[in-house]
Formats: C-alpha cells, structure tokens, sequence
C-alpha cells in the first residue's frame, strides 16, 4: 500500500462512521421511569451522601475504581514533538481503546492546554477526585519529571507516566531476555542509550536497578554525546553524563553491545550497526518511525536482536506491553501508588512469559508457525491472552507485600478468572483469521468483482496480504473502479462473458458436460452455462485455477448455492452443506448453526451440522462447547421436534465422547452457567461457557442470527459453509466490505486445510 493510501485509510478510519475511537456506555438499566428515578434524582442522592460520610464509598457506589485519566498536554507525542493538546487527541483515545481492549479499564482522555508545570499539576490534582488512576502520557522532558513526582507525591491513587515506567517497564524485561540469549551479563555490557527525555532517562534508571553500570552507558540527546563538560545540562541527563572523549553517534556506537533508541526516526546507520561488538542489542523503539527500519537492520547484521515499537516485525517493545496490565493489578488492589516494587515485578513476569510456552491461539493471532523464546520473540505479544492473567497479579501481589494495596486480594486463583473473564469479546477473532490466512496466501475468485464493496474488500484482501484476487465481472467496469479506489496491482480480471477467455470457457463446458450429460445438461448448455459467472467462477476453483470462491453480494442466498452445489457438490463423507455464523457477543464469539441452508434438518443431519461446526470452532482455536438447542430441556416436551435433538445427543455421546456436547436444551439454560449447574448439574454443559448453539431448523438459527446482529449490533462472521468440496463461501446479500474480508479470510483458510488434507490423503496413498 502506497504512503498516500495509508494516510487516507487511517484519516478515514478516525473520522467514520464516528468521529474518534471510544465513547461512553452506560452500564445501568434506563428503561423505564423507575430505572431513571434510581438513576438520577431522586435516588443517586443516596450514594452520594454514602460518599460524603467517607470518600472510599466513591469505589463502591461510582465507576471510579475502573477509570484512568489518560492526560497529556501533546508537549512530547510520539516522536511528532511538541504538536499541542488538541493534535495529542488520537493518541490519547488510542490509549484509552488499548486499555479498554487488554486489561477493560475506561479511560478518560484529558488534553490539557498549559506547558506551565504548575498549572498542570494544579488541573490534574483538582480533577483527580474521579478517577481510581492517572496515567500521564507524552509530555516532554524535563517537565515531565517533576510533574511526575509532585502528582505522586500529593495525590493518593497510582499516578505513572507511561512513556517513562511503561517503557522502562517492557524495555526492561525484553533487554533482560535478549542478554540471556546472546549470553550477556548486564553489569558487563556497553550501553548506548539515544534519547535523554522522559523515556530515556526512566529506562536507563531501570537497567541500572538491574544492574546496568553507569560507567559502561553512554547517553546522547539532540545536541550528541551528554558529557560532564558539557554546560547546562538538566539533573536528569547530569546523571548519565560521560567523562568519555566522545562526542557522536558514530563515535559511541563503537563496540557498545546494547543500543537504546528512544528519541527520533532514522538517526542509526548500517555503518553504525557493523561497528558495533558481536551480537549486538538493537532496541530502536521511537514512534512511529524507528531510528533505523527493523529490516535494514536484520539485514545489515544477522547476529542482531533487533525491537522496534512498531506492531508490523518481530519482538514489539512498546509501552501497550505495560501500562493496561500494570494499572490493572494497581486498581484491583486499590493500590495508592506505582512503586519500585510492582514495576520490577512487572518486568519479571513480562520476561517469564516470554519464555514459556506460546498457547496455539497466539500463533495463530500473530501468523506464526511456531512463537518460541528466540531472537525474534524475546518478548510477549500485547494480544497474548496470558498477560492479564499473569502481569496484574504480580503487580497486585507487589502492591500488597510493599504496603500500598487497600484491598488487598486473597483468593488468587477467582481473581485470575476474574481478570480472564475481562477479556470478554473483541475483535482478537477476527485478528486471528486475518493473520492465519496470512501465513499461506490463496488464490480468491471474487464473482462479483465489477461491485464496489467486493472490489473494496478484495484490495484489503491482496494489500493486507490475506488473499491473492482473481476479478469476476465486466472488465472495463472493473478497472474504472479499480482506478477510483487506487486498487494498483498486477491483478487478473476476467470478464466470463467474453470472447478472450473462450478456451478456458470450452475447456470448463466440457468437463461440466461429462458430469451432468445425463441430467440432461447437453455441450451447448453446458457452454452458455459458462459465460454465468457463478459457474464459471465454480469451474476455476473445481479445475485448480484458483483455490476459494466468493459470490452472493448481489444476489439471493439459494441462486447462488445451487450452482455451487451441481458444480463442486459435497465433501467426500459429507452428506449435507450447511453453514455457521459466528456472533460477536458480550460473553465471546458465539457460534450458531445451521444459519442458511438446511430447512428441516433430521436427527441424523443435526449430528453432522454439530461436528461440522465443531470443526469450524476449532479453526478459530477455540475448544467446542455445544449445546443442541430447542424450546425442551431434557425431555421435558414429547413433541417430535424436541425428539430428534435427543436423539442426535444421543447419537453423539455415544459415537463421539470426547465432544462436549449436551441437550436438548433452552438457550437460557445453555447460556447461564449458574442455572445450568443448579437444575441440571449432570449436563455435560454444566459449569461451562457454552460458545456453540446448535438450532433444530433453519427458521430458529437464522432468525436468532439475524436478530442479534440488528437488535445487538453484533458484528458476524459468515454464513461460513462447511460439507462443501472445494472452499465455496457464500455471501449475505449486500454483505459490509468487513464482511467480505473476513469471509476472503476464512475462503483462504478453508483453503489452506483443504489443500493439506488432500496432501496428507496422497502421502498415504
Ligand atoms: N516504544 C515505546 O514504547 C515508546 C517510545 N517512545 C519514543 O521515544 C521517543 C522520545 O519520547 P519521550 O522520551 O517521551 O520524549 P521527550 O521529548 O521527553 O524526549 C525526547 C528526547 O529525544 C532527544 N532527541 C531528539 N532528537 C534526537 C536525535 N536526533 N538524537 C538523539 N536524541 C534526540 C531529545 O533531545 P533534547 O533533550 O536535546 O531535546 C530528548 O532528549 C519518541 O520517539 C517516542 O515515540 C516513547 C515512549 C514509549
Ligand atoms: C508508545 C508511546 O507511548 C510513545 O511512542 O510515545
Ligand atoms: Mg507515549
């Protein structure tokens, strides 16, 4: 994607369909004039005179406890400098969604229009009665320091400064982890820190708490190498200050083992890099642009470790590593402050993750084979879902044996599935998908390429990489669209209907010819059937020339199947195509099936839509846990339509045990663990988070589908198909450009397993 393209794209993703990243939900019932009563006057006056007679009853009564004022006064943002409060805004916001999606703490964004430490500290101190945090977020050195020091010391909530202890925080542990590998010891190595601001000088303070020597760092800011001779220079770079005879970047970058970079884009050269000792330690960490590119680097040096801040390569070190999770095991213990103790223990827990285990889940999230502690993970990836689990109660148990926790927590393991329950829904899913169809690109046929959002959909899915495009449809319509969206690309188009691609289309016609010459399919049917460019697209994908298929934007569900049915038909074993949605609810994906296809599914077709989509759920590496539903709970109905879902339970404890699976069952009691366990403890389902819902016909699933997505606004994956040959995926009518993407994402999944069964068959043959 070219420079231009990506600046449109982010300006558009901040202004639409909303203004900005985060807006404010209530969390109480408001319906009716009693909710409202209890809400507001009369009946709020009652908290706040509870809150009156002592103040600690705001974390009782408000929303205090989980709210963190993100403030800045843009004197520092990113490496953009001194851009003022207002330009800060997107950043501020930014912050606020990364503590909302990682830890589910609600941020204020607080800009503030003074550079006069006083007033600063005057205005955070006076509107600090309502958050349970404050996290002070890119303001310039040495303001910064002071500011810090003053709000810690007279406010009693944890007050951090995330471009200082956040990124000292995961510097530190990815530094820790990065000498282990290259088998270094932190007392002995030669550090080159460039940057003396607020991120720097908190670094470089933290290294020496772990050992780091101040004789081996040499610190450099906009001016070069800070030297004890050079005049007027603030406390905080007097303390680094070197007696060494050197004055630049070159000169310090000679032997040093470990580079720093935390103050502006492109200032290290490959020269730099080749004179420094062997293994060398390369943290070029400046926003957004790093002071020298991760590739450039590696490739200037293969005995590198090399981080950036930058989420796009290999070991992200970034503050998003730091603060959500540190502020969250600060504000479950109600802890007064951020000290010493929680953010080295912060860092300990940070640099053990790295080294364990990688769950499958986050290998999949992250497009890798294989996460494992090397120089291209020395460090956890912020969506790890293990961070909130681990980080906070390491921060909290800090915050207690230090004496600066209020609450303090005694029962760890609840609090562990407190914090994992927090994690609730997102779009990590989707996340996912997008990053495992990555790994293996697929050929996607879109049959309705000359439609605007399929064109849309289709550029995401060949600029992101998830996909490699074929364009169905009317070739001139195609590339003027292709011109107005900027689509650049060597990309194939093919218009079915003309004359140009009368061999393929032969070829295609004879073979569908053989298939159905006795269903009454003759050649010159067969041939005016291919200028149809569902048929045609069905044909690329049934004769290997292209590897998934996606149609339906513009036309009804069934049209577009029944093609798809004759001409790739269904998978070998399989005896019906079905399909299933995936809701994104409040408690997690959830899966529903079969949304599209089967009107009355028999006992026999709902235990093969149960597996089917319990193969589907695994490939978004989730566990299955299913419930067959039905308006019966365990054969409390005798009607025949409660009766065959016993019956396909039955059917599945008995061949397929390991499947945790139950029914029939009310949703309500599928989906409300606490009622599960109480009337039926003896479910399968009891005690569990059920995430699959499978219906008894088509009317329940597709009605409860379409009823989520408008009345919830749930995002929706699907309808993704399964039984079907070949990957086939089905569009809903006027599917969103998301929409399309996701299914490309999945087509090219589906693919991808498909093209390693098939493998796997013929190794055996
Ligand atoms: N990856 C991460 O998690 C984080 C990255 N950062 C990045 O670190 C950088 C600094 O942020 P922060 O400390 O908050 O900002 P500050 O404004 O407090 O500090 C910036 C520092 O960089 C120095 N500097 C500027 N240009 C150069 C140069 N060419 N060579 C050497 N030093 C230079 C400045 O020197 P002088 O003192 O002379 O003005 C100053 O000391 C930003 O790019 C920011 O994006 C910050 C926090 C977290
Ligand atoms: C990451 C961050 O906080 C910064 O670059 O300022
Ligand atoms: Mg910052």
């Amino acid at each position: 994607m070219s420079k231009q393209s990506r600046r449109r794209e982010a300006l558009v993703y901040h202004a639409k369909p909303t203004p900005g990243k985060i807006k404010v939900v209530p969390t109480k019932k408001y319906a009716t004039q009693r909710d409202l009563s209890l809400a507001y006057s009369p009946g709020v006056a009652e908290p706040c005179l509870e809150i009156q007679k002592d103040k600690n009853n705001a974390y009782k009564y408000t929303a205090k406890g989980n709210l963190v004022a993100v403030i800045s006064n843009g004197t520092a943002v990113l490496g953009l400098g001194n851009i003022g409060p207002e330009a800060s805004k997107p950043v501020m916001e930014g912050k606020g969604l990364l503590f909302k999606i990682f830890a589910d703490i609600d941020v204020f964004d607080i800009e503030v229009d003074t550079e006069d430490i006083e007033v600063f500290i005057q205005t955070v101190k006076m509107i600090a009665p309502t958050f349970g945090g404050i996290n002070l977020e890119d303001i310039k050195a040495p303001e910064a320091f002071e500011i810090e020091r003053r709000l810690k010391e007279e406010l009693d909530i944890p007050v951090m400064h995330d471009d200082q202890h956040g990124t000292a925080i995961i510097s530190a542990a990815a530094l820790l982890n990065a000498l282990e590998l290259s088998e270094k010891n932190i007392q002995d190595v030669r550090i080159v820190v460039s940057g003396a601001g607020a991120a720097a000088v908190s670094c470089t303070r933290l290294y020496m708490a772990f050992g780091a020597v101040r004789e081996n760092i040499v610190m450099l800011d906009s001016k070069g190498v800070i030297r004890d001779d050079r005049d007027n220079l603030t406390s905080q770079k007097a303390e680094f200050a070197t007696h060494r005879d050197i004055e630049t970047l070159d000169e310090a970058m000679v032997d040093a083992d470990v580079f720093i970079g935390l103050s502006a884009a492109n200032i290290v050269s490959p020269r730099m890099l080749l004179s420094m000792a062997a293994n060398p330690i390369v943290f070029a960490m400046a926003n957004p642009d790093p002071e020298i590119e991760y590739q450039l680097a590696v490739d200037t040096r293969d005995d590198i470790i090399m981080a950036t801040g930058r989420s796009d390569h290999p070991n992200q070190v970034n503050n998003v590593l730091g603060f959500p999770f540190i502020f969250r095991g600060a504000l479950d213990v109600r802890a007064t402050k951020i000290n010493e103790e929680m953010k080295m223990a912060a860092v300990m827990a940070l640099a053990n993750l790295a080294k364990e285990a990688v769950p499958e889940q986050v290998n999949i999230a992250y497009g890798e084979t294989r996460l494992t502690f090397s120089k291209e993970y020395i460090i956890p990836k912020p969506s790890d879902p293990r961070l909130i689990a681990e980080v906070p109660p390491a921060v909290a148990k800090a915050a207690m044996e230090s004496g600066v926790a209020k609450e303090p927590i005694e029962d760890w393991e609840k609090y562990k599935n407190t914090l994992l329950e927090r994690l609730g829904a997102d779009n990590k899913i989707v996340r996912l998908l997008i990053n495992r169809a990555k790994l293996n690109r697929k050929r996607v046929v879109y049959a309705e390429a000359d439609q605007l959002s399929v064109l849309k959909a289709a550029q995401i899915a060949y600029e992101d990489g998830i996909a490699i495009p074929i364009l169905l449809g009317r070739k001139d319509e195609i590339e003027r669209l292709k011109e107005e969206i900027e689509f650049e690309g060597d990309i194939l188009i093919i218009d079915p209907k003309s004359d140009e691609v009368k061999e393929q289309k032969d070829k295609y016609a004879e073979v569908y010819w053989n298939q159905r010459k006795r269903r009454g399919v003759t050649l010159f049917s067969a041939k005016k059937l291919m200028r149809e460019r569902n048929f045609f697209a069905a044909m690329m994908v049934n004769e290997g020339d292209a590897d998934a298929l996606i149609s339906g934007y513009s036309q009804s569900y069934p049209s577009v199947v029944k093609p798809m049915l004759e001409v790739i038909g269904l998978d070998s074993g399989s005896t019906r195509a079905a399909t299933t949605n995936v809701m994104m609810t409040q408690r997690g994906p959830m899966f529903l099936s079969d949304t599209s296809i089967n009107i009355n599914p028999s006992a026999s077709d709902l235990t093969k839509i149960a597996q089917m989509t319990a193969g589907v759920v695994k490939m978004f590496g989730i566990e299955p846990v299913m419930a067959m539903t039905s308006y019966s709970n365990f054969g409390s109905s005798k009607n025949q339509t409660a009766i065959k879902v016993r019956e396909a339970v039955m059917y599945l404890h008995k061949r397929h045990p390991d499947l945790i699976v139950d029914g029939e069952l009310q949703t309500d009691f599928a989906l409300n663990k606490e009622l599960l366990q109480e009337n039926f403890p003896f479910s399968k389902l009891a005690g569990k988070n059920v995430n699959t819902l499978i219906f008894p016909n088509l009317e329940s699933a597709n009605i409860t589908y379409k009823l989520l997505k408008e009345l919830n606004n749930s995002e929706s994956i699907g309808p993704i198909m399964m039984g079907m040959r070949k990957p086939v995926h089905i569009l809903q009518l006027g599917a969103s450009v998301d929409e399309i993407v996701n299914m490309t994402a999945i087509a090219v999944i589906d693919a991808q397993q498909k093209q390693r069964r098939e493998a796997q068959a013929a190794s055996i043959e």
